[in-house]
């Protein structure tokens, strides 16, 4: 049996149900496990310590909400917009046509790089989606590059109606053999449900496609305006929605309302639908920050997710989007670690398996070059990874 012993760690953030938080802790890996949670004092002895120097550590961050698989990048785009353009969803097309230039092993090692990027972050579980491909052999292709590369798996065929479409046409192409080829390789079936991609009706279709297929479902919603995103996935029993920067009463109702069936202190009973906070797209579109304090305390349970893609959001950086939700969203740092990492897990229906430092969970842990993690958003942009700990392997940034 396999077993390590971090120990000597300064703070150690659990994410537990009760949010604990230890001081001189230790942390036992079997098999890549969680096996003891504890004061170092009282840890059980084993050949194999590592001392982590007092270090803050805290579970790795579950990141719900990524698009990794796509070519080229949008920076004029950005530049233009900082001057003061609007975003509108018609760039997905230029990122199109550049992924569809590169080959099956070009775009996987750029996937796999990215990735890579991200887990030396400290992200141990991530998301991603496809949406860059809209033509059936694309979408299929993304399909089954992606889902080796990554932890969850998202179908996005209906992220914008590709030029020349009707856009009725093109959703019988999304709901039918598009959806026929990519089932088997992906967990979620995701749309964007706004103004200039896909109406309240095509995006219902959508999702009783993905329902009759027996696969869950999130949708973009509520980004770019009010819209019926967000009833749409209540509706649905969608894992998420995700965005939710204009939310109007009956919106923040629908929401807590999903989880009324939910016992937070024993973290069981019938989970809701997520809402997924994105604070650095909201920074590189310029829209308004999601409204993450007023979802907590509406009792809607959220997430934090980068949404790295080249249009509105280019950084899979966690840290950052925590320092941000403190700093800008009036997040306590407990409630931004729990959204990043629990929350981002809850997104995903694996929060059985990670996103909290508790016993039989998988060893996932994001270390420090901290004393406590507040320096998350009291030291903001800094480099404070020093170390990551996957399925209890300590990650090597090089490989
Ligand atoms: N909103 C829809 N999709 C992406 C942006 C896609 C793009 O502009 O390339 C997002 O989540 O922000
Ligand atoms: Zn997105």
């Amino acid at each position: 049996m396999a077993t390590l012993l971090l120990t000597n760690i300064g703070q150690l953030t659990t994410v537990d149900a009760k949010g604990s938080v230890l001081e001189d802790a230790a942390v036992l890996i079997e098999d890549g496990l969680v096996a003891w949670v504890g004061h170092m004092a009282q840890a059980p002895a084993t050949a194999h310590e590592i001392d982590l120097g007092g270090r803050a550590v805290l579970p790795g961050w579950v990141d719900s909400h990524s698009h990794l698989i796509f070519g080229g990048d949008r920076a004029e785009e950005f530049v233009a917009r900082m001057a003061g353009q609007t975003y509108a969803a018609g760039g997905i097309a230029v990122t199109t046509s550049a992924t569809g230039q590169l080959s099956d092993t070009e775009l996987a090692g750029i996937v796999a790089e990215r990735r890579r990027e991200a887990l030396a972050m400290g992200t141990t579980w991530m998301e991603t989606k496809t949406g860059y491909g809209l033509t059936l052999e694309e979408e299929t292709r993304h399909s089954v590059l992606g889902k080796p590369l990554v932890d969850s798996l998202t179908f996005l065929g209906a992220h914008l109606v590709p030029a020349g479409w009707d856009a009725e046409a093109y959703t019988d192409l999304v709901t039918g053999p598009m959806l026929d080829a990519v089932a088997g390789n992906v967990d979620f079936v995701d749309v964007f449900c706004e103004r200039g991609a896909f109406t309240e009706d095509q995006s219902r279709r959508v999702l009783e496609a993905a329902q009759r297929k027996g696969l869950a479902t999130k949708v973009h919603g509520n980004q770019l305006g009010p819209g019926p995103g967000v009833k749409l996935a209540v509706e649905f029993g969608s894992h998420s929605v995700d965005h939710v920067n204009y939310l109007d009463e009956e919106d923040f109702k629908a929401l807590a309302d999903s989880w009324a069936g939910w016992d937070a202190s024993a973290r069981s009973g019938k989970p809701g639908t997520v809402a997924t906070c994105l604070p650095a797209c909201d920074l590189s579109t310029r829209q308004p920050l999601a409204p993450g304090r007023e979802l907590l305390d509406a009792g809607v349970r959220i997430a934090l997710a980068s949404n790295c893609n080249p249009g509105t959001s280019y950084t899979s950086n966690m840290n950052f989007c925590v320092a941000t939700a403190v700093l800008q969203m009036n997040l306590s740092l407990a409630e931004a670690i729990e959204a990043a990492t629990y929350g981002g897990a809850l997104a995903l229906g694996v929060a059985d398996q990670v996103g909290s430092i508790e016993v039989g969970k998988r060893a996932d842990l994001h270390v420090l070059d901290a004393p406590v993690a507040a320096h998350l958003a009291y030291r903001p942009g800094m480099n404070l990874t020093h170390s990551v700990y996957r399925a209890g392997e300590l990650v090597d940034r090089l490989t």
